[in-house]
């Protein structure tokens, strides 16, 4: 097995996977390839260890990346057993476990990897791939060995509480674990909240709720307070539920705590309503939320359709993507136009916004437009624009762009067309994340939550679990936080939303898009080598 930096190369041999949760004769020389540890006598819960590799440590933090034929990429993630020398296994409880033992495929097979694209050419490379998720043979926890603590980070979404129910039961149920800390609100809750444990029996409703029982913050990241009180409470098994922003605290969470050699297992569970998180298929609560926002659609389209010269305007998540906004338009079928962020747009002269209004009052009376609230931010005046305002998790603050919108579309028709029109301005931006997840939401929670809790008690660390091409697989975080997840405009799926809306395509005429955004559209073409040509990240909902 070759360990390389990047390169997918066609002339590698014959390759198995490594996997330290199954039993193989070349177990200890194939994994101190990459990873060479001294001695595991820093492992310490009880004292803030601050071991280095001067200290007897020495950890690489390089990306785990292996070769095998035909171009096969394994993207792999970190094992306990990296940097922790003796760790000892034990069977994997399920093996006694009715609903498991009976069918030997319920367990990962040591050589299953997940494929990052599924769409390939005849004669190119195999590609990327992920360890793929799920129970192994063997353990690296014993059950009453097990301190687990689960904390929930950024904006709500639908299926907070679903994904906590299922790593507390999923803990419990499969693995005979009976400790668990809730973290109370967000990162910061871990030096300055207080607790609360976590039973089957506490968490038993709590998927009908909307919301997270724990509470969830922005800001507050301090990974030495974050690593200390992990150590301090004696936990050993971290779970931790959050979007773009928190994958990135995880990330470093995990690095501080291999750096201190601490046997603690870090799993992130990605939550974006967004979807913004790039590699998964698409992160839970996105489901509901396109569903949610139907509601609000709806509601646009009745007051639209009920008074002369009217528009429904509705605002929609998606600060830096647009998926919310696209699907939503996609399923309504009564929306006229879509502006999300990847798609600038412009409102004077011939193919703009203006005019395109025009045509559908002209042609219908009335018209839905959706907008995404990162769209057409860099259309938002100076003065209206806050300009490197920050929430505390350090995300840039957008100006309302639909109150732009109506005070833009208002003043043109009144003053230059003397056309009177009646806007109607929706934004259940925050009707929509309160909501429970969805009975589709709610199955992604819970494969999430058991994935990731089947990784943990593997011993693997330092991954974020999610589906990739409808199978779930750990991926480094180096994947997951190297970008965002955008609408791909040059993919298929948006030229089905401009067929479905009828809406112009604000290119022909925007020069500046070519000119002034070169750096834009090279970006865009990158990831479109990157993703599906559904403009989707994995499976496609429209194929
Ligand atoms: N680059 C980063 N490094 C460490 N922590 C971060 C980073 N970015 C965000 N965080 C932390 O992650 C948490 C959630 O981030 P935020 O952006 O608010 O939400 P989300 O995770 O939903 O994107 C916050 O507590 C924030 O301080
Ligand atoms: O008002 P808040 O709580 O900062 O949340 C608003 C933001 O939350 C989101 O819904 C989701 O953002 P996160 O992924 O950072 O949680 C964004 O679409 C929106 O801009
Ligand atoms: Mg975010």
């Amino acid at each position: 097995m070759d360990r390389i930096s990047s390169s997918n190369s066609l002339s590698t041999p014959r390759f198995r996977c490594f996997d330290p949760t199954n039993s193989y004769p070349d177990h200890t020389t194939n994994h101190k390839h990459y990873i060479r540890t001294f001695s595991n006598s820093s492992f310490n819960n009880n004292s803030h260890s601050n071991s280095t590799p001067e200290m007897g440590l020495l950890i690489n933090s390089d990306p785990k990346i292996e070769t095998g034929e035909a171009g096969y990429v394994l993207e792999d993630i970190p094992h306990l057993s990296d940097y922790l020398n003796h760790l000892p296994t034990h069977p994997n409880p399920l093996q006694d476990n009715p609903s498991y033992s009976a069918v030997k495929q319920y367990f990962v097979d040591v050589d299953d990897t997940v494929a990052h694209k599924v769409v390939v050419q005849k004669n190119g490379p195999r590609g990327t791939h992920f360890r793929r998720a799920g129970p192994r043979q063997k353990v690296y926890f014993q059950s009453d060995e097990v301190h687990a603590c689960i904390v929930t980070c950024g904006g709500l979404c639908p299926g907070l509480n679903t994904v906590i129910r299922e790593i507390v039961c999923g803990l419990h149920h499969m693995y005979g674990v009976n400790t668990v800390l809730g973290i109370e609100g967000g990162y910061k809750g871990f030096y300055s909240r207080n607790t609360i444990p976590l039973t089957p029996k506490i968490v038993n409703d709590i998927h009908k709720r909307g919301g997270t029982i724990l509470g969830t913050s922005r800001g507050g990241h301090d990974k030495s307070k974050i690593v200390d009180s992990i150590q301090d409470r004696g936990i050993n098994q971290v779970y931790i539920i959050g979007g773009d922003g928190t994958q990135k605290g995880v990330s470093v969470i995990f690095e501080e705590i291999r750096r201190r050699g601490l046997k603690v297992a870090v799993a992130g569970i990605p939550k974006t309503i967004d979807n913004d998180i790039p590699v998964i298929d698409k992160s839970f609560g996105f489901d509901t939320a396109v569903e949610e926002a139907q509601r609000a659609i709806n509601a646009a389209h009745v007051e639209a359709e009920s008074f002369e010269n009217c528009i429904g305007l509705v605002k929609l998540m998606g600060r830096h993507s647009g998926f919310i906004a696209m699907h939503a338009t996609l399923a309504s079928r009564d929306v006229d136009c879509c502006l999300i962020p990847e798609s600038p747009f412009y409102l004077e002269g011939p193919g703009g916004l203006f005019e395109y209004i025009k045509r559908r009052l002209k042609e219908n009376g009335h018209m839905v437009i959706v907008v995404a609230e990162g769209a057409g931010q860099e259309n938002l005046s100076e003065n209206t624009r806050s300009i490197n305002q920050q929430d505390a998790s350090g995300n840039k603050l957008l100006k309302d762009v639909g109150l732009w919108l109506t005070q833009k579309i208002k003043d043109h028709f009144s003053t230059q067309q003397n056309i009177n029109i009646n806007l109607k301005y929706i934004d259940p931006t925050y009707m929509i994340r309160a909501v429970p997840s969805n009975a589709s939401d709610n199955v992604s929670c819970t494969l999430l939550a058991q994935s990731a809790v089947h990784g943990a008690m593997a011993g693997y660390t330092g991954f974020t679990v999610g589906p990739v091409n409808g199978r779930h697989a750990y991926i480094p975080f180096h994947r997951i936080n190297e970008k965002q997840n955008k609408v791909v405009i040059t993919d298929r799926m948006w030229a089905r939303l401009l067929c479905s809306t009828n809406q112009p395509s604000f290119l022909n005429a925007a020069d500046s898009f070519e000119d002034d955004h070169e750096e834009n559209e090279t970006e865009i073409h990158a990831e479109n080598g990157e993703s599906e040509p559904n403009g989707y990240n994995g499976q496609s909902l429209i194929s």
